[in-house]
């Protein structure tokens, strides 16, 4: 049984990259605003918007705190963004919607999503990926790495170094497989459940237009 540890410089990585995901978090708070009112499906359509376009702007900032990130040709970082904003958002969602929050809350959220305007199809697939990424109960470090490992996918359209992108990512999955050990030591299979995740978050996010085309305006 090896025995698994984080280095120092791996420490540090984890630290520069939790702390940049917590400070660039979305001002306001959607869950909250939901749980407050009712909206209407034009309105719930346009705070979509709203929320996808400042996550966006998140995104960027976060990503130029990643340790390497900035030093990828500059169309490659764009490339990286435009390819992972979409599986980023459903990351976000799925988080904001795992989160503890007082008995019935969760409950009233769900009901005001499925009631929100999305189409039937889809509330299905959504809602088993964002159960999924709820019962893996991840720590914060863990939220963080796995959107920046999303992020880093060599394999996105018009990435020309995919090499360096590879080297950053198996940098950060390294870190994460190393954590997943640590924090979970009864389920050593937690890794790879994490990983699959990414497979999942990859098919909900090929849905995405689709979603916002057939979304079900009074
Ligand atoms: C068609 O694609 C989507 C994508 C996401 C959601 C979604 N799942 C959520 C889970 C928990 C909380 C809110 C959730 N959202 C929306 C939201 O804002 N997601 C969000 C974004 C966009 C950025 C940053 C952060 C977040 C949370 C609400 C937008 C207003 C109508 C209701 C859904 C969605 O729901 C129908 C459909």
């Amino acid at each position: 049984k090896e025995k698994v540890e984080i280095t120092k410089e791996q420490q540090a990585l984890m630290k520069i990259i939790t702390d940049a995901y917590n400070r660039h978090q979305i001002p306001q708070d959607v869950a909250k605003k939901l749980l407050q009112d009712q909206y209407s499906a034009e309105e719930n359509f346009l705070l979509l918007t709203e929320m996808a376009t400042s996550q966006v702007q998140v995104l960027v900032e976060f990503t130029k705190n990643i340790p390497g990130f900035l030093s990828l040709d500059r169309e490659d970082q764009i490339a990286l963004l435009k390819g992972s904003a979409v599986e980023a958002m459903f990351l976000r969602s799925a988080q904001v919607f795992s989160r503890k929050m007082p008995s019935g809350h969760t409950e009233v959220l769900e009901e005001r999503i499925r009631k929100s305007g999305i189409s039937e199809e889809f509330i299905t697939p959504m809602f088993n990926f964002y159960k999924s990424i709820g019962e893996l109960h991840m720590v914060q470090e863990e939220q963080a790495l796995l959107t920046t490992v999303t992020i880093l996918t060599p394999d996105r359209p018009y990435v020309k170094d995919q090499q360096a992108v590879e080297r950053l990512q198996e940098t950060m999955l390294d870190v994460l497989r190393k954590l997943c050990v640590l924090q979970h030591p009864q389920e050593p299979q937690y890794f790879a459940r994490l990983l699959g995740r990414l497979t999942e978050l990859r098919t909900l996010s090929h849905y995405h237009t689709e979603m916002l085309a057939s979304w079900r305006m009074n």
